[in-house]
């Protein structure tokens, strides 16, 4: 793995709360062999959800203390817990992968792109809002949750036009296929520039 840094490609899925996001980032990121930096939450695993694995699940406290020194490139609190990408693993998984993915909030995905505004390229997923409302009641996500989920919906389908890509998540195996597309032309130009 040779490609220079600079090249290095940071993937990052965003969009409407609940349109399929970590879904299809998880499945691309097996497909092609890309690294999820796993962002950090003060939020309690869901069922199914596993420490390392989905995110590092962390203490109120270890969480204001890790900001406290800085460790978090960028951090934002949604719906009542913190989130964070600490700036160490993405440098360390860059260091060892031609491209890694995130899956954040506009916000996150906007604060990547000033950062890495080279490297990172933004893929906007989303769906239709009752479709959206039907698969968070599908995840087993209490009511409660579904509304504040759906409250965003608006704002961060406001983000698609900053997006380098937008893909509609109706049918997964076909959301997929565009994506994995398109992720595809990115790493196959990484390896011809390297020639
Ligand atoms: N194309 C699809 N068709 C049907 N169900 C889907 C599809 N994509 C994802 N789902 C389901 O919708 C639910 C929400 O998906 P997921 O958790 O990937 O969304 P997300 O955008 O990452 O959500 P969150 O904002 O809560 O992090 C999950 O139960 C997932 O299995
Ligand atoms: N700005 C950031 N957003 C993040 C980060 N990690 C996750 N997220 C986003 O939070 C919401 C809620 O996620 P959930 O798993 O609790 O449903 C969702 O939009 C995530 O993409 C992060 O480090 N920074």
């Amino acid at each position: 793995m040779n490609e220079p840094r600079e090249n290095r490609k940071i993937i990052a899925f965003t969009g409407p709360y609940g349109s399929g996001r970590k879904t299809l980032a998880d499945m691309a990121g097996s497909t092609l062999g890309l690294k999820e930096v796993l962002s950090y939450t003060t939020r309690p695993a869901r069922p199914g959800e596993n420490d390392g694995e989905d995110y590092y699940f962390i203490s109120k406290e270890e969480f204001a203390q890790a900001e406290g020194r800085g460790e978090f490139l960028e951090a934002a609190e949604i719906f009542g817990h913190r989130y964070g990408i600490k700036g160490e693993d993405l440098e360390r998984l860059l260091e060892q992968n031609v491209a890694v993915y995130v899956v954040v909030n506009s916000m996150g995905a906007a604060l990547l792109k000033r950062l890495y505004p080279d490297r990172v390229i933004r893929l906007f997923i989303y769906a239709d809002r009752e479709r959206v409302r039907t698969r968070l009641i599908g995840r087993g996500d209490p009511e409660e949750a579904v509304n504040s989920h759906m409250a965003y919906y608006d704002e961060e389908m406001e983000y698609q036009g900053e997006c380098e890509h937008a893909f509609e998540n109706f049918e997964s195996a076909h959301t997929m296929f565009a994506l994995t597309n398109v992720l595809e032309s990115y790493l196959a130009r990484n390896l011809i520039d390297k020639d």
